[in-house]
């Protein structure tokens, strides 16, 4: 028997940083750090404020350019096709002063899709965000809820592999956390690997599958998000699972 071929398959990262350092000001503020993505998982980002994690979201996402070290999209560096391959919600969304149908349109069109194929697309991106009724509104007269719900539609609609979301529902009420939660999920549950950042540890529960925790801009912590949770290593994400204050500069 070929004993090989009973050793689980280990899933190849879709995304890497390696050694990832990110200086400004003078200061260094991402330490170093190697974290993986695997595919098709939801990974979840957290860590006190000014830990790093907008600045990480911006480096795997390449809005960022790393003074050190690298970003690795399936073993090699990012083209063209991996940057398209990917999209990111921010916490506050940016929307065009336009309708929300052509915020949709717009992001097809800018992706290469015209005619009947980017009709129906953003139809059915509307259908899913649950805006048909607000596809004629001006984008920017949404309240909060409805403008993230646009801006996940936007991000989706050009079906990328990898979604980031930066804390995405901070500014949401319950009822449009859960419209937010749930775009993500199916997207999740169509293939699309999640990478999030969260404060919000009822979500991560929800949500989470792997969880990187960073501390004063180094990975404290990773693993499967049960495993840190339930039995965290570090004093930082175990003060942060027992609700204590735990501050950037105690170590
Ligand atoms: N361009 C920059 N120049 C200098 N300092 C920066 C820059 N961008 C971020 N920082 C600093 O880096 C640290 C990490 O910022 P980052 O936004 O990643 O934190 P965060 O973990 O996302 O915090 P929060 O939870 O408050 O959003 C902060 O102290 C921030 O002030």
């Amino acid at each position: 028997m070929d004993i090989l071929a009973e050793r689980p398959v280990e899933a190849k990262p879709l995304l890497e940083a390696r050694s990832l350092r990110f200086a400004a000001g003078g200061q260094t503020l991402i330490h170093g750090i190697d974290v993986a993505v695997e595919p098709g998982k939801r990974t979840l980002v957290m860590g006190a404020n000014g830990s790093g994690k907008s600045l990480l979201l911006r480096l795997l996402h390449g809005l960022l350019t790393p003074s050190s070290g690298e970003v690795l999209w399936r073993g090699h560096a990012p083209d063209r096709a991996a940057r398209r391959a990917q999209a990111m919600v921010f916490q506050r969304p940016v929307m065009l002063r336009r309708s929300v149908l052509a915020n949709l349109n717009f992001a097809l069109k800018v992706h290469g899709l015209a005619g009947r194929a980017r009709a129906d697309r953003a139809q059915e991106a509307l259908e899913m965000a649950r805006l048909t009724d607000l596809a004629g509104h001006p984008a920017r007269v949404l309240s909060g809820g409805e403008q993230q719900r646009l801006a996940v539609a936007r991000a989706l609609v050009c079906e990328p592999e990898l979604l980031f979301l930066d804390e995405p529902t901070s500014s949401l009420d319950p009822a449009s956390t859960q419209m937010i939660e749930d775009l993500v999920n199916d997207a999740h549950a169509r293939g699309v690997t999640i990478v999030m950042v969260t404060h919000d540890m009822g979500q991560a529960r929800r949500m989470g599958d792997e969880m990187i925790f960073l501390h004063a801009g180094r990975v404290a912590e990773r693993g499967p998000l049960d495993q840190v949770l339930g039995a965290p290593r570090s004093e930082a994400a175990r003060a942060w699972t027992q609700g204590r204050l735990y501050t950037a500069t105690d170590h």
